[in-house]
């Protein structure tokens, strides 16, 4: 059983298709980037997949009773919202504890380690509106640990993000897929994504290639993802394929 099977999947805004006709599966424990050029659809299909977009066609199926986690780009964030880095951080307990949940004494030795997990200790009692993008970045990541969610979906977490927290933060990547949890993360860096992830979906508005990262990144393939970027209608509803 794959963790995220895709079945001719089409996802849009107001019935315009922004990628369409995926099909394959992302096996349990794997470790997946998605790359393609600006608007070829990546952070469209992380959000089909955290749930937060629904299929305007074809089908998305998760593993059943799997936890998901889902860290959407920094731009879609927040940052104003009046509260704490340890206030944050202790949200990732939610799923577990519940909204109105209490967070014993077990749970306070959690947060506080995951916050020192990010190389965050002594900025607890911080508001988040005072952090700098990287310091906000490993707090979304201190986040992410208390979820111990058995698929977690990022969506750029490198952007903007200096060389040392970029390594501090794949690391825990790293410890996640260690973990054998599944990990998707849509990249911009293909010199991380051949360091780091062995498996890659390039996209272009559907697929361009998908599988190995070595096999998927070649020159001729990024060079085909452009092309069909750029030659790609958004307007140009309903689908070719669907009226054939
Ligand atoms: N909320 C929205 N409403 C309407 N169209 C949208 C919306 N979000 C994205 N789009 C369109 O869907 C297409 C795919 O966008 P998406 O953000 O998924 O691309 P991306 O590959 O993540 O791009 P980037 O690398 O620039 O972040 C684009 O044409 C974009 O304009």
């Amino acid at each position: 059983m794959p963790a995220i099977r895709l079945d001719d999947l089409t996802l849009g805004y107001d019935r315009h298709p922004a990628v369409h006709h995926l099909c394959g599966e992302i096996a349990q424990g794997s470790l997946t980037a998605i790359v393609g050029p600006n608007g070829a659809g990546k952070s469209t299909l992380l959000k089909g997949i955290a749930g937060a977009l629904a299929p305007l066609d074809g089908g998305l199926t998760l593993a059943k009773g799997k936890r998901l986690a889902y860290l959407p780009q920094s731009a879609d964030l927040d940052r104003s919202f009046p509260i704490h880095v340890y206030d944050l951080v202790a949200m990732g307990l939610w799923g577990s504890a519940g909204i109105f949940g209490r967070i014993g004494f077990g749970a306070k030795a959690r947060i506080e380690q995951a916050i020192a997990a990010v190389g965050l200790t002594g900025f607890e009692r911080r508001p988040i509106s005072n952090l700098s993008g990287g310091q906000m970045q490993r707090v979304l990541f201190a986040r992410l640990l208390l979820q111990d969610a058995d698929i977690i979906l990022l969506d750029e977490p490198f952007t903007a993000i200096d060389a040392r927290t970029t390594s501090d933060l794949l690391a825990l990547v790293q410890r996640w897929h260690g973990e054998s949890r599944t990990v998707v993360a849509v990249l911009h860096d293909i010199e991380t994504v051949r360091r780091a992830f062995p498996q890659t979906l390039l996209l272009a508005r559907e697929t361009v290639a998908w599988g190995a990262t070595a096999e998927v990144l070649t020159p001729a393939n990024l060079l085909k993802a452009r092309q069909m970027v750029e030659a790609f209608d958004s307007h140009a509803a309903p689908c070719e394929r669907d009226a054939a």
